[in-house]
């Protein structure tokens, strides 16, 4: 019997699109099929993640400088989450992974697509999802679930330019990189995402 790593899985889209009321029903959905799974989130996963979190989401910065905070947070969370639990065989679910980068950073903000893919390639040359899903909402829909829950962070607080180009960049990557995108039409019910999310996981860990 050869050796398998596990599967690395990853959770995006725009803020209030749904992402984190399906991570715990997927993940309860693997742990019953057996599978020892690590479920994580970016920015941060790791002490230094976390404290690399807390300012990226509330202090104003250069937008490079949230780029590069964004990757060492990522560098970290690889070198001492993703990576070790990928290689003893666990499967690791992270709420946002790089496609985040492009999609805000990138998109939303502007930032050259080749100087992300640059620290792309220098953080995690060897490494991508193994499947993605791209929780996909209009922005009005996003935006109402948002308004009526939380206080909002430094991103949340963003205008609709902002968030509409968020959301065409990641729609722009799962057309680029279909074998692993997987895009959920967020604005259905929660219990017919919730069946569809559950064929995809059974599908994958037949
Ligand atoms: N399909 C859905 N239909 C209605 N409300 C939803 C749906 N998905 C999520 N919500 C609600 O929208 C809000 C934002 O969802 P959340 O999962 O926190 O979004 P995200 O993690 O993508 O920012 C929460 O109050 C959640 O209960
Ligand atoms: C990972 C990552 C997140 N972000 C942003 C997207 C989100 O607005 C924010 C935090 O993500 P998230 O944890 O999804 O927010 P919440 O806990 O409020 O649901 O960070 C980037 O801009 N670039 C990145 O590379």
């Amino acid at each position: 019997m050869t050796f398998q790593r596990g599967k690395f899985i990853t959770f995006e889209g725009i803020d209030g699109a749904g992402k984190s009321t399906h991570i715990q029903f997927v993940s309860d959905c693997l742990r019953a099929r057996g599978i020892d799974l690590v479920s994580s989130r970016e920015p941060g996963g790791t002490p230094l993640g976390e404290k690399l979190r807390e300012l990226v989401l509330h202090e104003p910065m250069h937008l490079e400088t949230e780029a590069l905070l964004m990757f060492a947070s990522r560098r970290e969370h690889v070198a001492q989450v993703i990576a070790p639990a990928l290689a003893r065989g666990a499967w690791v679910i992270s709420d946002r992974f790089t496609d985040a980068s492009f999609a805000y950073q990138g998109g939303g903000r502007g930032l050259d697509r080749a100087k992300l893919e640059a620290l792309e390639q220098w953080v995690h040359p060897d490494l991508q999802p193994d499947l993605t899903f791209l929780f996909d909402v209009p922005l009005e829909v996003a935006r109402a679930r948002l308004d009526a829950t939380r206080d909002l962070d430094k991103f949340e607080q963003e205008q609709a330019d902002f968030f509409n180009a968020t959301r065409n960049e990641y729609l722009r990557r799962a057309a680029q990189f279909p074998q692993r995108f997987r895009v959920i039409d967020s604005s259905r019910s929660i219990p017919e995402i919730r069946e569809q999310l559950q064929a995809i996981v059974e599908s994958l860990s037949a």
